[in-house]
């Protein structure tokens, strides 16, 4: 199979879909890789990496996207949805329920659209998602920290705290990969965590992991908005695989925090879960200010930190790649379940349910229609 590596376009995107390790992997198994010329620059990687691992360098995106695959990293931008054409296989971050004019666009064009942030394995995790939410968790905690000081904007508290001064408050919404990992950093720098999931088993679970140097409580509004009324930092960490995010906190919530606090909306790219993170911000520009309070809403966080990032990213989805590649992608997705859920568009249809539901679109099985 002819696989295309575009160089990303969004703010400060420094990731870049592939290695010249996953090159040589694709290689290996007699496929072709065509790398946007400075794909890779970001991540630290040069176009004689990716020549010497058996890539062919080209020197436009219109090149590597002309490719039977193109793998990249975040969702296409409107300047790049013209290179769609139908039949291509497009794997990627897509976060559909929140894009509704890049769901048009794939359905119009019948791209076969593989969303990385859907592949599911049968425990429910998500693979693919998986080392992405490990960096922003890490780095909510980080950014957090940062902006709570004076001179970023924020009320100018040490989390830590010191001998004779209190600790800083850090809530986390949702218990998953995303908040485990920022509840880690945050404890770790000192601060006074709270961690809300609504799965009790979930919560068990991070009561073994942490023992008493975290809170755990169950997520309901009530919790939510006493959380919030005491917080310095809290950050958004909830996921319903493929649907838009739940507006967990209203604005009266957020009202209710003192000014100069700060919100870390981790889970921007579906949406978000304030119901004042009603724009994505960048790395250029990352917060704006609402009732008082600092909201960083930046939907690709990871792109920050590309080259832990890029290989974090490359080391889960080119075992993915090769099987689509190796067998194509309609045997690909029926012998392997989870990456049969992946599939949001096919044939002009919708084949994730919460993503039609969010548009408000028809669904079609992607089973039924690799089957039919
Ligand atoms: N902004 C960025 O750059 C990045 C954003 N993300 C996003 O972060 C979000 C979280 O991802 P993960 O942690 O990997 O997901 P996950 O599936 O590991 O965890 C989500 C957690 O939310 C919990 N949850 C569901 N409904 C809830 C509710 N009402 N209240 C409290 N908790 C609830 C679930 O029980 C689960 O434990 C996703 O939207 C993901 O796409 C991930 C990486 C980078
Ligand atoms: C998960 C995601 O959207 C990112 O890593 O940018």
């Amino acid at each position: 199979m002819k696989i295309g590596v575009p160089k990303e376009i969004k703010n400060n995107e420094n990731r870049v879909a592939m290695t010249p390790a996953g090159v040589i992997s694709l290689k290996h198994a007699g496929h072709h890789v065509f790398v946007e010329t400075e794909a890779g620059l970001g991540s630290g990687f040069t176009d004689e990496q990716y020549i010497l691992a058996g890539a062919e360098i080209v020197s436009t995106a219109k090149e590597a996207w002309q490719q039977e695959m193109v793998m990249k990293v975040k969702e296409p931008l409107s300047e790049e949805y013209d290179y769609f054409y139908e039949g291509l296989i497009l794997f990627t971050y897509l976060h559909l329920a929140a894009e509704p004019a890049l769901t048009k666009a794939l359905i119009d064009k019948k791209v076969v659209g593989i969303a990385y942030e859907t592949v599911q394995l049968q425990n429910g995790s998500l693979p693919l998602l998986t080392p992405m939410s490990e960096v922003a968790g890490r780095m909510a905690s980080q950014i957090g920290a940062q902006f709570l000081e004076k001179s970023k904007g924020g009320k100018g508290i040490l989390l830590a705290g010191i001998p004779g001064v209190k600790r800083g408050k850090v809530t986390v919404i949702g218990g998953g990969v995303v908040g485990t990992n920022a509840a880690k950093i945050a404890a770790g720098l000192g601060a006074d965590v709270t961690i809300m999931d609504l799965n009790p088993e979930r919560l068990r679970q991070l009561d073994d992991i942490f023992g008493s140097s975290i809170n755990t409580f169950m997520s309901n509004p009530l919790n939510i908005a006493d959380a919030l009324s005491e917080s310095d930092l809290v950050i958004g960490a909830v996921l319903i695989p493929g649907a838009k995010a739940p507006k967990l906190v209203t604005e009266d919530m957020v009202k209710s925090m003192k000014d100069g606090s700060v919100i870390v909306d981790v889970a921007i790219d579906q949406g978000g879960i304030f119901e004042t993170t009603d724009r994505i911000t960048t790395h250029d520009n990352p917060t704006y200010v609402k009732h008082g309070v600092l909201h960083y809403a930046v939907a690709n966080m990871p792109g920050a930190v590309p080259r832990t990032s890029t290989i974090g990213l490359t080391n889960v989805t080119v075992p993915y790649a090769l099987q689509l590649a190796n067998k194509g992608y309609q045997q690909a997705c029926l012998d392997n379940s989870a990456l049969l859920k992946g599939i949001n568009t096919l044939d002009g249809y919708v084949t994730y349910k919460a993503v039609a539901e969010s548009h408000q679109l028809d669904y079609a099985s992607a089973e039924e229609r690799l089957n039919s």
